[in-house]
């Protein structure tokens, strides 16, 4: 799994050859990057965003390699069925029930509460960001050349693509079909094989959706696969250079848009595909389906920075599970405060050193090797290098990891111990419904130079910066 290979140039794993290999752009200079999207039904889990760490990981490393990077994320809004089987119901219209909003509404909520994680982890913004609903047309017309090329047949709910045309379907998964298919039932209006996927769904007959379209086959939605290859193939075109998600779309997500894409296009849609690997709790994925999911939010609520998830991201490769701990995380939130007090307390300059660098890219070539970067980037800190150079250096390097150091701040004011005593007292004498003494403490606080605030069930104490 480690490689080892001195690779000043770009060398990246690719999930179809199963290797580390040379990346070179189909255009030269340019990379194109399509990144599976969130499925807006509910709030994304630090699972979730451990695949964005790494695909911002990979887009900066890209830049960092001089080449100018079209990103592309999609956002899906509608048919992402709960069983990759495609049985079962929407995702968005569960949430829809779920919540007693509409599809519509929970899909922008989401997808904003989605951007504002996305920012707080310093994520960079794609160029694109595209959502399933806005490119039915593209999607119609996809399916539409399936079936004039014949890869398509219909049951009683939905438009279907046969698998059992491309004799190498799968393998991206290195698929045993055959194992698959022994012991299968065929009965009529199912699917005639279980790799077999939807490329429309029909609405129900007896009521409608709250998501639907008209199209040649009747009113119904795309399938999630065919949404991915035809905005990819929209923005990118149907050979471009890097596609990415989790390692859970290996089997059946990318599996089956290269199979709709090879018969459409006659391409496998991307050059490299890449996956980033599980956030687990426990030995289980992390996940939304499983209920027990954390989000951005838990840790701020906690008191954690954001990029403190982003730097346990980083010591960890993208190609290897990553178990979650609050220890694991409060150990990543001490190094990058300290990193940051080293970066605060050096002057500016503008010469990096340049045997730092070259190691540090040496280590973030070799396949996104963050976790060796994170190592050289502690050398370089305790090192007897200039300081100005130091921190030059680590500016620079600082553009790939995407720390932010530059933005922080030191916090102007550290709440005294004394201060906390008071809040606590402050507190007693509320719970003692003693108001007037409840206020002289307020005041007290107030003269120290804080504000103290109710919260539901604690207080809340702030700079008073009046
Ligand atoms: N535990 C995890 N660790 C890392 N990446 C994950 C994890 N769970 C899902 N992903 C990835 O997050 C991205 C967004 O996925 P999406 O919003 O569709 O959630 P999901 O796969 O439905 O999540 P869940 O399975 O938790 O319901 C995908 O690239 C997916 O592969
Ligand atoms: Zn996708």
């Amino acid at each position: 799994m480690v490689f080892k290979k001195n690779c000043m140039e770009l060398h990246l794993y690719d999930s179809w050859e199963r290797r580390v290999r040379r990346f070179e752009s189909i255009v030269p200079g340019r990379a194109g990057l399509y990144c599976c999207g969130p499925t807006v039904y509910d709030y994304a889990h630090i699972g979730n965003l451990r695949t964005y760490v790494f695909e911002d990981l990979l887009r900066r490393t890209l830049s960092f390699n001089h080449y100018q990077v079209q990103h592309v994320v999609n956002i899906t809004d509608v048919g992402h069925l709960v069983s990759d089987a495609d049985d079962g119901e929407d995702k968005m219209e569960k949430g829809s029930r779920r919540s007693g909003k509409s599809a519509w509404e929970i899909a922008a909520f989401y997808s904003a509460a989605f951007m504002a994680d996305f920012r707080a982890l310093n994520l960079l913004e794609p160029e694109t960001w595209c959502r399933a609903t806005e490119y039915l047309p593209q999607q119609i017309a996809f399916i539409r050349t399936l079936e004039e090329k014949g890869y398509v047949y219909r049951t009683e709910d939905g438009i279907y693509f046969d698998t059992s045309r491309q004799s190498d379907y799968g393998y991206l998964a290195r698929l045993d079909r055959d194992a698959l298919q022994a012991g299968v039932r065929v009965a009529v209006g199912e699917k005639r094989s279980p790799t077999d996927f939807a490329l429309w769904k029909f609405s129900p007959a007896d009521s409608r959706r709250q998501m639907e379209w008209d199209s040649p086959w009747g009113r119904g939605f795309p399938g999630w696969h065919i949404e991915c290859s035809a905005m990819s193939a929209a923005h990118l075109g149907s050979w471009f250079d890097i596609h990415c998600g989790g390692e859970d779309h290996i089997a059946v997500h990318h599996s089956n848009e290269i199979a709709q894409t090879q018969a459409c296009h006659g391409t496998r849609l991307a050059n490299f595909w890449m996956h980033g690997y599980f956030l687990q709790t426990g030995s289980e994925k992390m996940s939304k389906s499983g209920g027990d999911f954390l989000r951005l939010q838990s840790l701020v609520e906690r008191d954690i920075d954001p990029l403190a998830y982003r730097y346990l991201c980083l010591t960890a490769h993208y190609r290897s599970q990553l178990e979650f701990s609050w220890d694991g995380l409060q150990a990543a939130a001490t190094a990058l405060q300290r990193l940051r007090e080293a970066y605060h307390r050096w002057p500016d300059g503008t010469q990096p050193d340049q045997v730092f660098l070259d190691r540090f890219r040496d280590a973030i070539n070799s396949d996104l090797n963050s976790s060796r970067a994170l190592t050289i980037v502690w050398e370089l800190v305790r090192s007897e290098a200039d300081v100005v150079m130091r921190k030059a250096t680590l500016r620079v390097m600082d553009q790939v990891l995407g720390l932010d150091l530059d933005n922080w701040r030191p916090a102007s004011h550290e709440i005294p111990a004394a201060v906390k005593a008071l809040a606590g007292q402050r507190q007693a004498a509320r719970e003692a419904q003693q108001w007037q003494e409840a206020d002289r403490l307020r005041r007290e606080i107030k003269a120290q130079g804080f504000l103290v605030e109710d919260g539901v069930s604690d207080w809340v104490l702030k700079p008073d910066n009046n």
